[in-house]
Parts: C-alpha cells; sequence; structure tokens
C-alpha cells in the first residue's frame, strides 16, 4: 500500500495524470473499476482505497441500498477517479458496463459460532445473480471474489460464466490477499523484524485449515521453533474468527479486508497496465495439486493471470497440513459447482 500512497503523491505532483513513473513504459491507460456491494462493511472502506488509487480512471458503486450516500461522499476526494453511485437491479449493468476489474464484496457476513460455510445458503444466490450480470455486461474483466465462501463462490462464479460462454479462467480470482497480509504481520511480530520486509506465501484455500501458511518459506529467515511455526500457522488459520469474536456480533473483518483487496485489485490493474513481474497469492482455477481450485503464487499480467506458481518447498509439517486440507477444500468446490448447475 505504500506505493499506492506514494502514486497518490507522485500524481499530486504532476502536472498531467498520464504518469510515466512506476507502472511500465505507457502512459497510465484508463480503468474502470466497479464494487459490489460498495455500501457494506468492506465496500466502504474499499470505495475509499479505490478512490486514492490513481489507477483508477472511473469508480462504480454498487449496492442494493445506500450507494447514492456512499459514492456523493467518496466522489469529494480530489484524486484521479470520477465515481459514480448505482442502486439497486436496474442499475447493475450501468455499473459493470465497461469495467477492467469487478471487485465483489456484497453478501453476508459471519457471526460468532458461524463457519465460513455457514454463509453459504445466502451468498451463493447473491454471487451466482451477480455473476450472470458481469456475464453479460463486462465479460472480459478481472473478478475479484471476496465474499465468503471464496471456496465455493469462486466455483460458483466459473459455472455461470461457463454457462453464459464467457468463463476464463485466467480472469477469475478468489481473493485471499488478507492470509497473506495476516501471516506477514504474526510472523514479523515473533520474529521481531520489519514487518515491512517480510513475505510469507499463503496457498491452499480460504477457510479455516484450508488457508495454509508457508512459513518455512517466509523471509526473512528467522529459524522459529516448530511450536512457534505451528502457534502461528493456527493464528493464521483462525485470523478471521479473531476478529468475529472480536467483533462480537457486528460482523467480521472489514478494515483489514478492504486494505486487503486494495492491494490485490491494485496488483491486478498493475498487471492490466503491464507492470512485470506482479506476484500474488490467490486462489484460482489451477494445476499446481490435483484440485481444480487453488491459492497459490500467481503472475499477473495484461490478461490476468499470466502463469500460476508451484508451492515450492514445503516442510513436513507444511506437507502434512496440505494432504489435511485437501478433502475439506474439494467439498468446498464440490459444493460451489452442484449449485451453480441446479
Ligand atoms: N475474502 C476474504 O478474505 C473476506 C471475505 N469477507 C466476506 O465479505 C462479505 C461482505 O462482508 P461485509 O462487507 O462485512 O458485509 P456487510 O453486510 O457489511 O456488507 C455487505 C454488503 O453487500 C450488500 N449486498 C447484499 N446483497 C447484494 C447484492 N445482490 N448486490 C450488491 N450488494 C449486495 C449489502 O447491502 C451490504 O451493503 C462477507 O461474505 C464476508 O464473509 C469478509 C472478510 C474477509
Ligand atoms: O472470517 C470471516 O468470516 C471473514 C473472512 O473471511 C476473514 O476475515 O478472513
Amino acid at each position: 500500500m505504500s506505493s499506492l500512497f506514494r502514486s497518490v503523491k507522485t500524481l499530486k505532483n504532476s502536472s498531467s495524470h498520464l504518469l510515466r513513473r512506476g507502472y511500465g513504459s505507457e502512459a497510465v491507460p484508463e480503468r474502470k473499476v466497479a464494487v459490489l456491494g460498495a455500501a457494506g462493511g468492506i465496500g466502504q472502506p474499499l470505495a475509499l482505497l479505490m478512490k486514492l488509487n490513481p489507477l483508477v480512471s472511473n469508480l462504480a458503486l454498487y449496492d442494493i441500498a445506500n450507494t447514492p450516500g456512499v459514492a456523493a461522499d467518496v466522489s469529494h476526494i480530489n484524486t484521479r477517479s470520477e465515481v459514480k453511485g448505482y442502486m439497486g437491479d436496474a442499475e447493475l449493468g450501468k455499473a459493470l458496463e465497461g469495467s477492467d476489474v469487478v471487485i465483489i464484496p456484497a453478501g453476508v457476513p459471519r457471526k460468532p459460532g458461524m463457519t465460513r460455510d455457514d454463509l453459504f445458503n445466502i451468498n451463493a444466490g447473491i454471487v451466482k445473480g451477480l455473476c450472470e450480470a458481469i456475464a453479460k455486461y463486462c465479460p472480459n474483466a478481472l473478478v475479484n471474489m471476496i465474499s465468503n465462501p471464496v471456496n465455493s463462490t469462486v466455483p460458483i462464479a466459473s459455472e455461470v460464466f461457463k454457462k453464459a460462454g464467457t468463463y476464463d479462467p485466467k480472469r477469475l480470482f478468489g481473493v485471499t490477499t488478507l492470509d497473506v497480509v495476516r501471516a506477514k504481520t504474526f510472523y514479523a511480530g515473533k520474529a521481531k523484524v520489519p514487518v515491512a520486509g517480510v513475505n510469507v506465501p499463503v496457498v491452499g484455500g480460504h477457510a479455516g485449515i484450508t488457508i495454509l501458511p508457508l512459513f518455512s518459506q517466509a523471509t526473512p529467515k528467522a529459524n522459529l521453533p516448530d511450536e512457534e511455526i505451528q502457534a502461528l500457522t493456527k493464528r493464521t488459520q483462525d485470523g478471521g474468527t479473531e476478529v468475529v469474536e472480536a467483533k462480537a456480533g457486528k460482523g467480521s473483518a472489514t478494515l483489514s479486508m478492504a486494505y486487503a483487496g486494495a492491494i490485490f485489485a491494485d496488483a491486478c490493474l498493475k498487471g492490466l497496465n503491464g507492470v512485470p513481474d506482479v506476484v500474488e497469492c490467490t486462489f484460482v482455477q489451477s494445476n499446481v495439486t490435483e484440485l481444480p481450485f487453488f491459492a497459490s503464487k500467481v503472475r499477473l499480467g495484461k490478461n490476468g493471470v499470466e502463469e500460476v506458481l508451484g508451492l515450492g518447498a514445503l516442510s513436513d509439517y507444511e506437507k502434512e497440513g496440505l494432504e489435511k486440507l485437501k478433502p475439506e477444500l474439494l467439498a468446498s468446490i464440490e459444493k460451489g459447482i452442484k449449485f451453480a448447475n441446479q
């Protein structure tokens, strides 16, 4: 994000919006980003962060309620993008038309005692409807799926797009960036290293034990004892629940998720703009394991996924975690596929 704010500063200091610094050799092109669920707990701070991103020229804020206020508020910020609010089904097409990136944080969040899968019954239908509209109005957009359960909503989206004849696996992403954000924060705390320089890949899926942080690959190296690695792994896997319990019935992570969503969308935009070596962990169609979808490091480019990167060397503990997560992740994927086809 620091690079994002640096970019904002660069933009302000420039007499032209067609910047050449930091974003490849070409001038920064026009890019439309749509946020679906923009008036929600994640949607509002995410709208703010996308408004601060100089790579965005048009920001479409869509929700079934309350978007006029959010859009009016955000639109007063003196940054590049033009902001428009859209409310209700009848305006969804206009919100989506011409979008390069669509971010979906629409749907209900968890309350204490619930799993992400408990959200399936409500959120599966919401995501299905929104993806049908994406297939119709902006079939070439990169779709950043935040709505839970991500392990099922991404497969639902893929089936909807297949039915519409628009599916391109390179353009569909489950946003797992918050797992990476948490793993970096928790690791930096234990390893007593500055968090800004920390990298930790997180693979698998986005629920409980399907979240597999690869602390053996964390940099800078810290040689933490096994018990600390296990505690860090568990805390990363339960990070969402930690927030749900602390919010005590008032929802789940929103601010850290908006930050993570903004990082991932920024990476997608940089990829589209031809910036080289943009790599993020994300849940995509994958051959990395025998599962049809899997989160791992992915190189982003002008068409979305440029390359799904392999897992690298795993510790015995991580190998064990990988085998343990597969049945649950596969069941969630299959549940999504079945729902979309019934
Ligand atoms: N991928 C991840 O790492 C994370 C995912 N999430 C998930 O994000 C989702 C949203 O969470 P919050 O923003 O906290 O919930 P929220 O309830 O505060 O906001 C959801 C918004 O979606 C809107 N909405 C409902 N149906 C819609 C539709 N058909 N079209 C457009 N908008 C619609 C609501 O009006 C509301 O404004 C939840 O499913 C949550 O579990 C939350 C945190 C992290
Ligand atoms: O835990 C939840 O329900 C929300 C979420 O996905 C997260 O914070 O990682």
